[in-house]
């Protein structure tokens, strides 16, 4: 479904500040693959996200989603086969608008414009029982702005938004990050459900290795600008933090390993 092929990246190149985000990157997610990235900080979990989805394009590479090649196709053009959840909860969803408002736009998305911008009661009545799935309250709450609703809500809307159309892949960039324990929690197994129900192809950054082993059937490692380990699910299943902690002290050494964020 989504095939990385060498790509690489450097910000500002050939001056002082030059940074190699990514460097000769591969990863090929077969349908349905739900892929779990870890790393530290700058190891170019960002950047990857960023370029599969367009805001940067690669230097080098290739990227097909379905068999398309999109390594050249703008960001907006990329985003009929691209939903994607952000950490901060402000994004993702118009804060002045309706819950329907927003959920009418993002059920149009990669559709052809139309003139016809209200919602029909048949359009409300879908929208009620995707809200409902959420077990959140909102599907009483359409005419609600959606900027009155707390992170973990919105975060929701903004997953259920980002999923509604049916991308063919879906790049979760820590969005439970800013949450709270409680609230990250529903919101994950929420992800999950959602992810399940519609057999999506999904990457999701997670500083937290826990849900990282907890969550997907394949983990990624990256450590500056590549890829250090590929876990499929079989092993996946059978290993802790502490393996994860091991392994990636062997590849990388100790500096890894006392990366404060890695260890959250
Ligand atoms: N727009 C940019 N301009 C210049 N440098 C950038 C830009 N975006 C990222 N970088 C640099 O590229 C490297 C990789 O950054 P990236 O954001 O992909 O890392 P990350 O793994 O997502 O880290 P974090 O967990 O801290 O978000 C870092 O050194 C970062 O400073």
């Amino acid at each position: 479904m989504l095939r990385i092929e060498k790509i690489s990246k450097t910000f500002n190149p050939n001056t002082i500040t030059e940074k190699i985000a990514l460097s000769d990157v591969s990863l090929h997610l077969a349908p349905g693959d739900f892929v779990t990235v870890i790393g530290g900080n700058g190891a170019g979990k960002s950047t990857l996200m960023n370029c599969v989805a367009g805001t940067y394009p690669v230097d080098e590479g290739r990227i097909e989603i379905a068999g398309t090649d999109i390594t050249k196709w703008p960001e907006h053009r990329r985003a009929k086969y691209i939903g994607r959840v952000f950490q901060d909860p402000m994004m993702g969803t118009a804060a002045n608008m309706q819950i329907e408002e927003n959920l009418a736009i993002a059920s149009r998305r990669g559709k052809r414009p139309t003139l016809r911008w209200s919602s029909t009661a048949r359009d409300r009545d879908r929208y009620r029982e995707l809200l409902a799935g959420l077990r959140l309250g909102l599907e009483d709450r359409l005419e609600s702005k959606v900027g009155l609703l707390s992170g973990g809500q919105r975060q929701a809307l903004t997953l259920l938004m980002a999923t509604m159309a049916e991308p063919k892949l879906l790049l979760l960039d820590e969005h439970t990050a800013a949450l709270d324990p409680k609230t990250a929690e529903k919101v994950l197994s929420l992800t999950r459900e959602i992810v399940a129900r519609q057999r999506l192809t999904t990457l999701m950054i997670t500083h937290n290795m826990r849900d990282a082993l907890k969550f997907g059937n394949r983990l990624i490692m990256m450590y500056g600008g590549k890829i250090l380990f590929d876990i499929p699910e079989e092993k996946k299943k059978h290993l802790e933090v502490k393996d994860l902690l091991a392994m990636f002290e062997q590849a990388a050494g100790s500096e890894l390993v006392s990366d404060s964020l890695l260890l959250s």
